[in-house]
């Protein structure tokens, strides 16, 4: 019989070919798709509008998906609402503890839709604050202001008109995120990369990527629209209350920069057929958790590029590893981040620390304002810290640098409403507080971190934006994008 002899040597060795030559072929394409993919990664403290520039270069690059994602963001308007009216009724009932007694009923007022009963009986846990036992006393004297006693009844008023909106919060959060909580609220969140949260009082509901978000169910979204028709005009009367006026004028009620826009426009945005524009769009206020991938095409010279980009979300403790490491301390943030995303456990992300660009976002106009999870840190300081920390980081030294000086639309109204920077950076001295220099000083300051602690010589190129502003934003976007792809070709031996 003439079969031919089993040559183990002969198979291992075609085997061991056939492995190499699919490592070939797989190396070949990732470095045909790597030449055309452009990685820029987003970093900055929280809120320092990271999302927001990432929402405005979909707009630039493809806006039609931001288009048909616009009626996917309104119950999270709502949710934006509601919390800023919760924040309100909270500090009111810490500074009048009188008004949450009920009022005699007022003649006329339209009846508010009611709201799911497993929130309902949540509104006594949700203004349990310590304050409520202290008895009030009628003696208006310990007041500050001598109207104050007698707003109280119309306060009292406004609050059980807003009171079940606001207890709807939570129902309306656990809705969106398809009931999932995550326990530990702001400062230990365990959630997988690439969500955003609804962050309310002591909670934090994961919000799966708005993109994907066509199917939601809407059953308390329309309970809630209808409560907020019914009581537009009492939730502008509170928002117009001499109260609360008083109480933001004297830094005793802090509101997510969101609140004011959204509260002031409740009338189209209670409006039956209200769709989110734009602008509202870019108004929300959503914390994200992780990372978050974006991917758009974008063609430049009759070729077309794949833009990964990675949006990192800025609040502390909401990073996790693949290996359950869990939260980490603020100081440690981006060091993590890089570690997270260097890690091999996630393969999507690990090639990420060779991001083309990096975008740095700092928000200029938080020179009076400090960490939450640390009120000694002003966030200016913090945002320079992380900024020293991504400079002298050996990962990203390739990377393009970009830092955007954010909000300074902001930073104009403070400054025009006279708040001293001194009073917060002792070493501003007595210098003008005017925009033009205080814009230069916090400039010169992160360019001489970036001189000081970056070896690898390479350039920063700086930005004033205002994140909001969508017109001038894409300007900067087309600035920003054509160096960042100048980069790319001579990364890729191609400028
Ligand atoms: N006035 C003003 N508001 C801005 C600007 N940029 C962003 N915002 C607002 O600031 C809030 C926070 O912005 P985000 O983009 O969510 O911030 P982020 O950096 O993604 O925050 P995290 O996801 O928590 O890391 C949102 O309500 C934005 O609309 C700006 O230039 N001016
Ligand atoms: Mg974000």
């Amino acid at each position: 019989m003439g079969s031919k002899p089993y040559d183990r040597d002969t198979e291992a060795t075609q085997v061991s070919n056939a492995i190499d030559e699919e490592l070939r072929i797989e190396r070949e394409a990732r470095k045909k798709r790597s030449a055309r993919e452009v990685k820029v990664m987003l970093l900055g403290q929280a809120e320092s509008g990271k999302s927001t520039l990432q929402k405005q270069m979909q707009l630039f690059y493809a806006s039609q998906s931001l288009d048909r994602e616009k009626p996917s963001w309104k119950p999270i308007v709502y949710f934006n609402i509601l919390k800023a009216l919760r924040m309100i009724l909270g500090e009111l009932d810490i500074q009048y503890p009188a008004i949450t007694q009920s009022p005699s009923s007022t003649p006329g007022s339209p009846a508010s839709p009611e709201i799911p009963p497993s929130t309902a009986s949540s509104v006594g846990n949700v203004f349990s604050f310590t304050h409520n036992s202290v008895t009030h006393s009628s003696n208006s004297s310990h007041y500050s202001h001598p109207a104050e006693a007698s707003w109280f009844p119309e306060l009292q008023y406004l609050r059980s008109k807003v009171l079940p909106l606001v207890a709807s919060e939570d129902a309306l959060a656990s809705e969106l995120s398809g009931g999932i909580t995550v326990t530990g609220g702001r400062s230990g969140v365990y959630v997988r990369a690439g969500w955003q949260a609804l962050v309310t009082s002591n909670r934090a509901w994961p919000l799966p990527d708005i993109r994907g978000s066509a199917s939601r169910p809407t059953a308390v979204t329309n309970i809630v629209a209808k409560t907020l028709l019914a009581t537009q005009h009492e939730i502008i009367d509170l928002w117009r209350h001499p109260a609360v006026r008083n109480l933001i004028r004297s830094n005793k009620l802090y509101l997510e920069e969101s609140a004011a826009f959204f509260l002031d426009s409740i009338y189209r945005i209670t409006e039956p057929e209200y769709v989110p524009s734009i602008d509202d769009v870019l108004h929300v206020r959503v914390q994200t958790l992780g990372v978050t991938e974006h991917q758009f095409d974008v063609t430049i010279g009759g070729l077309q590029y794949h833009w990964l980009l990675y949006d990192v979300g800025g609040a502390p403790g909401v990073f996790l590893t693949a290996t359950g490491l869990g939260p980490v301390l603020r100081r440690r943030y981006i060091t993590f981040t890089f570690d997270f995303l260097g890690g091999r456990q996630l393969t999507d992300f690990d090639h990420l620390f060779i991001a083309t660009a990096i975008i740095f976002l700092a928000p200029i106009s938080a020179f009076d304002q400090y960490l939450e999870e640390d009120p000694r840190t002003n966030r200016i300081d913090d945002s320079l810290q992380l900024f020293q920390t991504l400079c002298t980081n050996k990962l990203l030294s390739k990377a393009a640098l970009i830092l955007m000086l954010n909000k300074t639309d902001l930073l104009k109204q403070k400054l025009h409403a006279g708040i001293k920077v001194r009073k917060y950076i002792s070493s501003y001295g007595d210098r003008p507080n005017n925009y033009e220099e205080v814009s230069e000083y916090f400039r010169a300051h992160f360019i001489q971190v970036q001189k000081r602690k970056d070896s690898s010589n390479r350039s920063l190129y700086v930005h004033f934006t205002s994140m909001l502003d969508v017109k001038a934003t894409q300007a900067i976007i087309t600035n920003v994008g054509e160096g960042i792809m100048r980069q790319h070709l001579s990364s890729i031996g191609l400028a």
